[in-house]
C-alpha cells in the first residue's frame, strides 16, 4: 500500500481523503470569516487577481474545481454572462452547501456538482478556463488531478492554480510563528477547532513550491505555464495553457 502526507503525518493513501473531508465539514460554517480573519481580508485581493488573469468574456465556460464556498464561482459568473456557463464543483457536501447558499441568496443560481478532482464528470476539451483555489494542496495524487484538469479544458484554455506557496526567505520566521502558534489559536476561538488550521499550517509546508508546481503541471501536460508570487510567495498563481 502507498503513502502519503496529511500535514506532517505520514497516512495510507486510502485514509487521506476522508481525513481532509473531516477537516472540512469541521469549518465549512465558519469558512469564510476564518479566512477573512487569518488572511486581514488578503484572500479578497489573491482572488481578484485571479479573476483578472483569468480574462472570462461573456459566453466562456468555465469550471471551479474545489469551489468552495464560491466565491470564485460567484466572480466568474459575473463575467460570463447568461450566454455562458460556470460549474461550482467539491468534493465535500458541507463547502458546496454553504456556497450555494452564498450564491442563491445573491440571487445566482449555478450548476453545482460533488465530485472529485482527480475523476472529472466532463467531457474532453469542453472549458475555457478552469480554476482550482486553496485545493490542489489537498489532493491525494495531484497529478492526477492536474490530467484531469488538462483533458477537460480546449486546446488553448487555461488552468488558474491559487495556492499557498513558499514565502521568501526574509519572512520565513514571522509566517512560521503566524502559521504554527497563532492561526491554530484562531482557529480555536473562531471556529472551535485548532487542528484543522494546525493542518492547513502544515499541508502548506508539504505543497510543492512554486518552481516544483510549476514543473509538475508541465508534466501533466501544460505546454506553457507561468506562476506570479503574491504576498511575498505566501501565495501564488500558477497558470497552465493547455496545447
Ligand atoms: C481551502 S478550500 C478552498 C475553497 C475555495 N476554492 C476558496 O478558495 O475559498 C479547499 C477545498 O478543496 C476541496 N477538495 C479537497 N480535495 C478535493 C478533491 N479531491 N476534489 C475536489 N475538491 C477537493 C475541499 O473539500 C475544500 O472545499
Amino acid at each position: 500500500m502507498s503513502s502519503t502526507h496529511f500535514g506532517f503525518q505520514t497516512v495510507d493513501e486510502s485514509e487521506k481523503a476522508s481525513r481532509v473531508r473531516g477537516v472540512f465539514d469541521s469549518v465549512a460554517s465558519k469558512y469564510d470569516v476564518m479566512n477573512d480573519v487569518m488572511s486581514g481580508g488578503l484572500h479578497r485581493a489573491w482572488k481578484a487577481y485571479t479573476l483578472m488573469v483569468a480574462n472570462l468574456k461573456e459566453g466562456d465556460k468555465a469550471l471551479d474545481i474545489a469551489g468552495g464556498t464560491g466565491d470564485l464561482s460567484l466572480a466568474f459568473s459575473k463575467k460570463v454572462g447568461a450566454s455562458g456557463q460556470v460549474v461550482h464543483t467539491d468534493i465535500n457536501e458541507a463547502m458546496l452547501r454553504v456556497g450555494r447558499d452564498r450564491l442563491t441568496d445573491k440571487g445566482v443560481i449555478l450548476p453545482t456538482l460533488v465530485c472529485d478532482a482527480e475523476k472529472l464528470p466532463f467531457p474532453d476539451n469542453y472549458f475555457d478556463l478552469v480554476s482550482v483555489a486553496f485545493g490542489l494542496r489537498n489532493m491525494t495524487h495531484k497529478d492526477a488531478a492536474l490530467k484531469e484538469m488538462n483533458r477537460v479544458l480546449r486546446p488553448g484554455g487555461k488552468l488558474l492554480v491559487l495556492e499557498f506557496s513558499k514565502v521568501a526567505k526574509p519572512l520565513e520566521k514571522v509566517y512560521d510563528w503566524y502559521s504554527f502558534k497563532i492561526l491554530p489559536t484562531m482557529g480555536k476561538m473562531i471556529a472551535g477547532d485548532a487542528e484543522s488550521y494546525r493542518y492547513l499550517a502544515e499541508s502548506i509546508r508539504m505543497h510543492p513550491g512554486q518552481k516544483e508546481l510549476k514543473a509538475l503541471m508541465q508534466q501533466c501536460g501544460f505546454g506553457h505555464v507561468d506562476y506570479h508570487n503574491m504576498t511575498g510567495g505566501v501565495c501564488a498563481l500558477h497558470v497552465g495553457i493547455k496545447c
